[in-house]
């Protein structure tokens, strides 16, 4: 999918000017607050039409988390996700189904069955998160949708980020945590968008970039998280071995499924 020629003018100040943009795979989207994270992700997500410039070829379905994701309050969580999964065009037994699973995945406290408008702030979150994963929708916008969430939810939200790129989704995420190194990094702040391809101290991601030779790799973080990324060629080598220098350890490396880099430019 990509933007071209985008600007949007709130007043007379330009919060995006002219940005052109081919957005595939996780794509990490930092900047300043007020800088226009959320701007550029409501018009990716097509919930706000840009002052000028189009969005081609986004995807039919798209899976949404607003800043503020406020659902009907009356409603149980479950029935909620059932009924969206229908409309998302699931049937009545996959939508119960996904609903289940990613409710008991992201721990939805203190049940499934309770009404939304109780819930707390990062409850309802896992709900906006559950909504957003619940069918195979072709792009998953995440407004800043860490916030909130206790670790175990955020380690599950990696994981369905993950699993929705290698079913060849792109997923689009405003974020100010550290990204996976070799992932797409937009960098956004006057107005302009910069591409970078994150990196951590000691990777260098600044050679020639191929998509060819992408491995998945399992890692254990320091802090004993464990992440699985997408390398390419390029930053393979130097990727692990920053994990490993860091104090953490290589638990699997395999050919990527499909997978492809992006150039930064
Ligand atoms: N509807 C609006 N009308 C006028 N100005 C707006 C509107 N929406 C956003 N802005 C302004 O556009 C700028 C970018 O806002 P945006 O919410 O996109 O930033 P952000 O990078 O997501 O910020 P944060 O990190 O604080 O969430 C800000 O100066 C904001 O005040």
């Amino acid at each position: 999918m990509r933007l071209v020629a985008v600007t949007q003018r709130y007043g007379d100040v330009d919060v995006l000017a002219d940005v052109d943009l081919d957005l595939e795979g996780y794509v990490a989207v930092r900047g300043p607050n007020g800088s226009g994270k959320s701007t550029l992700l409501r018009i990716a997500a097509g919930a706000l039409e840009p002052t000028s410039g189009r969005v081609v070829g986004r995807p039919r379905h798209v899976g949404y988390v607003p800043e503020r994701f406020s659902p009907p309050g009356t409603m149980r969580a479950d029935e909620y996700l059932r009924r969206t999964g229908r409309v998302l065009g699931l049937g009545a037994a996959e939508a119960a189904r996904r609903t289940d699973v990613l409710l008991d995945r992201l721990d939805l406290r203190p049940s499934p069955r309770a009404r939304l408008g109780s819930l707390s702030k990062g409850n309802r979150l896992k709900v906006g998160l559950a909504h957003a994963f619940l069918a195979p929708v072709g792009l998953v916008v995440l407004d800043e949708a860490r916030d909130g969430l206790d670790e175990a939810a955020s380690a599950e939200l990696a994981s369905l980020v993950d699993e929705a790129v290698a079913r060849g989704a792109t997923v689009l995420r405003a974020t100010h945590d550290d990204v996976t190194p070799g992932a797409l990094e937009l960098r956004v702040g006057g107005s302009r968008v910069v591409r970078e391809v994150a990196r951590r101290p000691g990777v260098d991601t600044t050679g020639p970039r191929d998509s060819h030779g992408a491995v998945r790799a399992l890692v254990r973080e320091p802090d004993g998280t464990e992440r699985a990324l997408t390398l390419a060629a390029t930053d393979r080598d130097a990727a692990l071995l920053a994990v490993l220098s860091h104090g953490g350890s290589v638990l699997d490396v395999r050919p990527a499924p499909g997978a492809r880099s992006e150039e930064a430019r």
